[in-house]
């Protein structure tokens, strides 16, 4: 199982609806999928069509309890089944109880990672959507995770907030977990007509060169509509910008996975 952390201290950058859109394109290259909410505030739970998170039981963090407490858990608790053919584990608010219970458990950065080795031999993906901070379940996630994929948005200048975030991932890599590889920044929101957003990403391809993804998310109603409307960018936004470039992006994660499986983790970089 390859599993991507898509991570992003800020907040509103289109992790969740990037997190959504990939896991739904992978599926439609066959391949099976759980995408794992790692937010308290449930958007990605909402975003597939369960709208009321907190009537949700079991969620990430009951499981996530049960191995905190040393408890059994039966691999499948919890996960939900989505008519585009991906898999949920959901979260709502109990997720930030969670947050804080982490901070006093023994291996406190591993909690996730050791959830997800109940499930792997059933998915060849899980693709986690971070909450917008640098707090336990982050680093949960970035533990758990071979690869992490930062969605920044093209209108504003990360500045130090990108400096921190590869800084927290490349700390996650010397001390927790060796295999985990940056597969790129993903620019979101992109708005080509404008001076601003070409400019943010130019500045951003001086400044981290390879480690910018191809693909560009354009900024588009239709991606704003799949939050409200619980739909699918694919099906909605049907041969148009969005879908295409989402598409796209959802082949250059197959290949950093073909490219893991061929040379092995890169821990060079
Ligand atoms: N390509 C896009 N074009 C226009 N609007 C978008 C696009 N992608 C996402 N949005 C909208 O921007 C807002 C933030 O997106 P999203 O929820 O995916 O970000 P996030 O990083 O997960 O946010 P949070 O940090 O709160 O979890 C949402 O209202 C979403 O519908």
């Amino acid at each position: 199982m390859h599993t991507i952390a898509l991570a992003n201290q800020k907040g509103g950058v289109g992790k969740t609806t990037t997190a959504a859109s990939l896991a739904i394109g992978l599926s439609r290259q066959g391949k099976k999928v759980l995408l794992v909410d790692a937010d308290a505030q449930g958007n990605l739970t909402q975003l597939l069509g369960w709208e009321q998170p907190d009537e949700l039981n079991p969620t990430l963090a009951t499981v996530m309890g049960k191995i905190i407490t040393d408890k059994p858990i039966e691999p499948h608790d919890g996960i939900l089944h989505h008519q585009d053919g991906v898999d949920l584990m959901p979260a709502n608010i109990e997720l930030s109880a969670t947050e804080v219970t982490l901070v006093n458990t023994m291996s406190r950065e591993t909690v996730l990672r050791q959830y997800l080795s109940t499930v792997q031999k059933d998915y060849d993906y899980a693709i986690l959507d971070c909450m917008p901070s640098l707090g336990m379940l982050t680093i949960n996630a970035l533990t758990a995770a071979n690869t992490v994929i930062i969605p920044v948005q093209a209108q504003y200048l990360p500045a130090k907030g990108l400096e921190q975030l590869l800084k927290t991932v490349m700390r996650v890599k010397r001390q927790l977990n060796p295999g985990l590889e940056i597969g790129g920044i993903l620019m979101t929101m992109v708005d080509s007509r404008t001076t601003l957003s070409r400019g943010v990403i130019e500045q951003i391809r001086v400044a981290y060169g390879g480690r910018v993804l191809r693909s560009e998310i354009p900024r588009s109603i239709r991606a704003a509509e799949i939050s409200l409307e619980h739909k699918n960018i694919f099906e909605h936004d049907k041969d148009g910008r969005v879908a295409g470039a989402y598409e796209s992006f959802t082949r250059e994660v197959m290949n950093l996975g073909r490219q893991r499986q061929k040379h092995g983790p890169d821990l060079t970089r």
